[in-house]
């Protein structure tokens, strides 16, 4: 049978990285999708930003959407203070089902609780589910026409609180227009763009972190 391509992914993980070491499997990770096969992972470049954020914010609590084969949740839990939570979502089981191995193999299985299924369905469930009163960060990379509804969402289920920060991947490539057009000229928001590129190419994109006012 033929093998998928998050399949591929994590054999070059397992072939090429350092169990329990994080870095190895980023490293390892975007070798394959710079010199074998592409895949939408954010990538070192944007990854860097993303590295940046998280540690200067500390975050105690952390959601991401769209976890995929997991790249992006290994970088952040990597930076994350002990007794920090981490939920990530994803709702394509096979691709939840490579993430859990990629996790595993950087040795952050611990740290991170990957929850299956939509994000619209589990939002409104996270705070009774979970015991988390407000996320601290918010790292957006699923579908692109979820990221406004799922803000909409967080705000309305008081996910956020003032100082709350969503990072929002792909605002030029593949494009998020409805989130940037909201997000910018919203009252309850102060945003940045990080210019980048897209992972492993020349064409442009860029990180979008905004801050929740209240
Ligand atoms: C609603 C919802 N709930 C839970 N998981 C969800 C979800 N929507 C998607 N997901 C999961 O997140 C992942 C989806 C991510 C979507 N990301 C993308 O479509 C994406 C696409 C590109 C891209 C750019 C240029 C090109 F020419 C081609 C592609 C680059 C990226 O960085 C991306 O994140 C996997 C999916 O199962
Ligand atoms: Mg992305």
């Amino acid at each position: 049978t033929q093998s998928t391509r998050p399949q591929r992914l994590l054999s070059a993980v397992q072939k090429n990285a350092t169990r329990g070491d994080p870095c190895s499997v980023v490293r390892a990770i975007d070798d394959f999708c710079r010199h074998k096969e592409w895949a939408m992972n954010v990538g070192d470049e944007k990854g860097c930003i993303l590295d940046s954020v998280v540690s200067e914010m500390n975050p105690a609590a952390v959601l991401e959407l769209g976890t995929y084969c997991g790249y992006s949740t290994v970088r952040i839990a990597r930076l994350l203070p002990p007794d920090a939570k981490f939920i990530t979502l994803e709702f394509n089981p096979g691709f939840a089902a490579i993430a859990r191995q990629v996790i595993a193999w950087a040795g952050l299985e611990e740290k991170v609780q990957l929850v299956e299924g939509a994000s619209g369905d589990w939002i409104p469930k996270i705070k009774e589910q979970f015991g988390i009163k407000t996320f601290d960060l918010v790292f957006l990379d699923h579908w692109k026409d979820r990221y406004l509804p799922d803000t909409k969402l967080m705000e309305e289920c008081g996910l956020l609180r003032k100082g709350s920060v969503l990072l929002a991947d792909n605002v030029i490539c593949p494009g998020t227009p409805d989130y940037l057009e909201y997000i910018r000229s919203s009252p309850k928001y102060e945003s940045r763009y990080f210019k980048s590129h897209l992972e492993y190419t020349k064409v442009e994109d860029g990180l979008e972190k905004s801050i929740f006012l209240g």
